[in-house]
């Protein structure tokens, strides 16, 4: 990519105009600055780009290569370099009839019968007759699992209350055995049914969650039971018969599926439960269709790309370090945290593709809480702080409860009183003179707008999500596959569990030294070595 198409950027960047003063000279700015794709709405007039930065920052895409490497991704190259991997999530949605070949043999057949295989379970524990040791159906289900193999069934769930009319899903991730016990209080044994999902099958929290979660089962139903109460997703199907799991209760995926990319594979167990497997075939069917957007729509009208280049645009050109995502849909609650992983854990990169230091800023914080909840609590900041912070908003034209309308015109006219607030602002004379009221405004907004948040359209806004992070990765040049900046942690846990359990001295700094001592109330505090 050349350096010029940044530095074009950047100067433009530089001498960006007021938000405000864009809408003033063109009355046909919301239109010429939203798009529409798979039935989603796209508005990023509330931004300060212009024809000509929008123009430099689709050169940027074009040199950057982005069609070619998205292509390269939905072929199934090896795109993931630093794992050697194909990255097919959008294989787990694809048509039956597409051809999608990894090594030489073609994936599809293999992902529609895992789907068929789940989906068929699901429906089993939904009717009753994969039912518990004593016959009856199960009435809890709890999913154990962190990172991606919770955040999206989670959050999934959570988002299609509406469509639930299965079992209850729980959904137990931190390793702190509060988050166990505070779910299991509530439980049954004998009603209760635990998912294991784990990509690896070795993650520490959730091996050691479904082993405490069986020995909660076997000691109230004994060790017999264990076999009717668990079912496992993994990639390592080996380690899940180890654990103990009947063969026909473990589903499989691929190392070609990231974890934060999962939820479409047999990670979505979960949700298949809660809503049904026609409705999780829906769900698939909408993340599909963008899919199709993202491969074909031009890139001035495609939707992930669009909203890459805004992201770009914000992070590089303007240097702001976050973004905020805020949905204006209750039960999008746990979006914000789903979105965090996705992006983060994807574009939180500091080498190229190449292993050289980047030359530009990458991922944003990301960071949010659904409206009007955030506009109680940390809005403050966004309207009058230092810091500019792009809003990401999300808002469904029609809510679920038709006799509550009301509430959802309300709600409506929050998000948008939000932009608006955020894009004029409040001058000093409009204050009354009192600067401690004054809003600077010119501060960016852009939303994505939905008709209805069903299954459809949840798997359409998680894709664009995926192909948004895809395409700011193409532009930066770094991997969004790989996530080895969660390793150095993990591997200081496991030697520092032995100083904690103080089986050996502390071999570390004075300060993790005391902190054991603290917290292990063993007086001294020991001497590192
Ligand atoms: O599904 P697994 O293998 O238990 O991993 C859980 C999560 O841990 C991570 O590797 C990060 O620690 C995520 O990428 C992943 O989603």
């Amino acid at each position: 990519m050349s350096q010029t198409d940044w530095t074009d950027v950047k100067n433009l960047a530089a001498s960006a105009p007021d938000i405000r003063s864009l809408f003033t000279a063109d009355a046909d700015r919301f239109t010429r600055f939203s798009a529409h794709g798979a039935g989603i709405l796209l508005d990023y007039s509330k931004t300060s780009l212009t024809d000509e930065s929008l123009a430099a920052l689709l050169r940027l895409a074009r040199e950057a290569g982005v069609e070619t490497k998205r292509d390269a991704m939905f072929t199934g190259e090896i795109i993931n370099i630093t794992e050697q991997r194909a990255v097919l999530h959008t294989a787990l949605r694809a048509p039956a009839n597409a051809s999608i070949l990894v090594a030489g043999r073609n994936v599809v057949p293999d992902v529609w019968e895992t789907l068929d295989r789940f989906l068929t379970f699901a429906e089993a524990v939904r009717g009753g007759s994969i039912a518990a040791s004593d016959g009856k159906a199960f009435t809890d289900v709890v999913n154990i699992g962190i990172g991606g193999s919770d955040l999206g069934p989670a959050m999934v769930t959570g988002a299609l209350a509406p469509y639930h009319d299965g079992p209850h899903l729980h959904f137990v991730s931190n390793v702190d055995s509060a988050h166990l016990a505070d779910t299991l209080r509530e439980l049954d044994p004998a009603r209760t049914l635990f998912i294991v999902a784990s990509k690896t099958f070795t993650t520490v929290e959730t091996m050691t969650n479904a082993g405490s979660a069986r020995h909660w089962l076997a000691k109230a139903l004994g060790e017999d039971a264990v076999g009717a109460h668990f079912c496992a997703v993994s990639t390592a199907l080996d380690k899940c018969a180890a654990f103990g799991i009947a063969p026909d209760r473990i589903f499989g995926f691929w190392d070609w599926v990231g974890g934060r990319y999962s939820v479409w594979s047999s990670v979505g167990l979960p949700v298949a439960i809660a809503i049904g497997a026609t409705n999780f075939r829906a769900f698939l069917a909408g993340a599909r269709e963008m899919d199709e957007h993202f491969r074909t729509a031009p890139l001035e009208q495609n939707l992930p790309v669009l909203l890459a280049l805004v992201g770009v645009w914000h992070r590089d050109g303007l240097g702001y370090p976050a973004r905020a995502i805020l949905p204006y849909d209750q039960r999008l609650s746990r979006f914000a945290a789903y979105l965090q992983q996705l992006d983060m854990e994807s574009n939180g990169k500091r080498v190229t593709r190449e292993g050289e230091p980047v030359a530009h800023a990458t991922g944003p914080l990301v960071f949010g809480e659904p409206g009007t909840n955030g506009q109680h609590a940390f809005y403050q900041l966004i309207h009058q702080g230092t810091d500019v912070i792009p809003c990401e908003f999300y808002i469904a034209a029609q809510g679920h409860e038709p006799e509550l309308a009301a509430h959802h015109d309300l709600l409506i006219a929050n998000c948008l009183a939000q932009m608006q607030a955020l894009l004029l602002g409040r001058t000093l004379s409009e204050a009354g003179g009192n600067p401690h009221r004054v809003f600077p405004g010119n501060r960016p907004s852009l939303v994505t707008a939905y008709e209805k948040l069903d299954p459809a359209t949840m798997g359409k806004l998680i894709a664009l999500y995926e192909h948004r992070v895809f395409t700011e990765a193409a532009l930066w040049n770094i991997n969004a596959f790989d996530q080895w900046g969660v390793e150095l942690g993990k591997e200081l846990a496991t030697r520092l569990l032995p100083v904690v359990e103080g089986k050996q001295k502390a071999a570390a700094d004075s300060s993790t030294a005391g902190l054991v001592s603290f917290l292990r109330g063993s007086g001294a505090a020991p001497q590192p070595v």
